[in-house]
């Protein structure tokens, strides 16, 4: 049987609890958006093969619980990851906040160097925003 893919590519979203990371990874894999917000028990995942330059990618990407009492579950997925989505809410400020939080997280448990991507999700809503375009694109990591 042919192999279904070429390289293998293991992202984890990461942030606060109702930030949109389970919505943004159905978008991804499925096109699909649910109103509704039921919260991640643990961790999901859900995989992609991407065409990229003729080279079959496939993507693993791990969804977190935002939910503190998870978070001991959820930091051992750190360590196996090759890229990491920070994910806050523009409409939440403290979800802004907390991704200093999150961020340290990432220093203590991923390998070193792991790629790091900041989101500022739910842009739709932009009539309720609160962390400005500028906050957002301010350099929050090291
Ligand atoms: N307007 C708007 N709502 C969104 C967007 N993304 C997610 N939501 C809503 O935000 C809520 C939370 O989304 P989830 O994807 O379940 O949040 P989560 O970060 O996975 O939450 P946990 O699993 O608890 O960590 C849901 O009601 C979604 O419909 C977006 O881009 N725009």
């Amino acid at each position: 049987m042919a192999k279904q893919y070429d390289v293998l590519f293991r992202l984890l979203l990461i942030g606060d609890s109702g930030v949109g990371k389970t919505c943004l990874l159905c978008r991804f894999t499925d096109n699909e958006f649910h109103p509704s917000h039921i919260s991640t028990i643990g961790v999901d995942f859900k995989m992609k093969t991407i065409d990229v330059d003729g080279i079959k990618v496939r993507i693993q990407i791990w969804d977190t619980a935002g939910q503190e009492r998870y978070q001991t579950i959820t930091k051992q997925y750190y360590r196996r990851a090759q890229g990491i989505f920070l994910v806050y809410d523009i409409t939440s400020e403290r979800s802004y906040q907390h991704i200093m939080k999150w961020a340290s997280d990432v220093d203590e448990y991923a390998p070193e160097g792991v790629q790091k991507i900041l989101i500022g999700n739910k842009a739709d809503e932009d009539q309720k925003r609160q962390v400005g375009r500028h906050q957002g694109m301010k350099a929050v990591f090291n």
